[in-house]
């Protein structure tokens, strides 16, 4: 069984007890992501919340969530993701509730999705964009998902990571599509597979490239194949400053 399937089988039991409620409706503003990274130059970046991993273990247990997301927003990421995850990212909804309540950037769901209750959730939590992952779900579902998506006002960041996929993603109508440079069932990690994927680029369409950035070489290689944004979480997660971090990616000199 892969770590993948692994996970999906943790979600589903899950389900049932699952908290969707959160009184607070007075989030602060957010624009959308999409509109963000149409604009951003030579592109904009995704900068994670994410305690620990299955493929990397504990990045970073303590962390202050809050002001980790402000020091995101203040050096200009162009949205916050946060990993929900409890079992297996040590996540937590709650974080995304404290992120979306103090900034005023795109807020992603980073978790694994497998029914409309979990975007319920991501929906009255405060986020306003919710990750859904093809290989997760079969193409009805995934349809539905992604209808019901659109349906709450939230945006998909729809996730692939390999040729069918993208096709699958393609056929789904997404504006906005992650290209995985991790493998979920082998955690094998490589720019490469963005850069295998960009022959699928189109102009409605906008690219993100995800995973494995961990330094300004490799977003400007990432960069180089028109993706328009990159999603950062372990490099971001280690960072002593995350803003200098952010702020040297497109730093031609760095990347020498
Ligand atoms: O920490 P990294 O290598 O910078 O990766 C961030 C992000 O891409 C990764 O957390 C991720 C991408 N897709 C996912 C799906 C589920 C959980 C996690 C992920």
């Amino acid at each position: 069984m892969t770590i993948l399937t692994k996970i999906l089988e943790t979600k589903k039991q899950e389900l049932a007890g699952l908290r969707t409620d959160f009184p607070e409706t007075d989030y602060p503003a957010k624009p959308r992501l999409a509109d963000l990274l149409r604009l951003a130059k030579p592109a904009g970046v995704i900068a994670e919340i994410k305690r620990s991993s299955p493929s990397k273990g504990v990045i970073r247990a303590e962390v202050d969530v809050i002001g980790q997301a402000k020091r995101y927003e203040q050096a200009g990421a162009s949205a916050i993701s946060v990993l929900t995850d409890e079992s297996y990212f040590n996540g937590s909804i709650d974080d995304l509730h404290e992120v979306a309540k103090q900034v005023a950037v795109p807020v992603l769901n980073k978790d694994f999705i497998v029914d409309k209750k979990q975007i319920d959730r991501a929906k009255n939590a405060g986020a306003t964009v919710v990750l859904l992952i093809v290989a997760a779900l079969d193409d009805e579902k995934l349809h539905e998902l992604f209808a019901y998506t659109e349906e709450r006002g939230l945006e998909a960041l729809v996730e692939v990571h390999d040729e069918e996929e993208m096709k699958r993603a393609l056929a789904l109508g997404a504006e906005l599509i992650g290209i995985n440079n991790r493998n979920l069932s082998t955690f094998e990690v490589s720019l490469e597979n963005t850069e295998k994927l960009a022959s699928f680029f189109t102009d409605e369409q906008l690219f993100i490239s995800e995973s494995g950035i961990h330094s300004p070489a490799d977003a400007q290689r990432a960069v180089k194949t028109g993706v328009k944004g990159l999603l950062i979480g372990e490099s971001l997660m280690r960072a002593n400053d995350p803003g200098a971090f952010l702020d040297s990616l497109f730093r031609q000199e760095e990347a020498r």
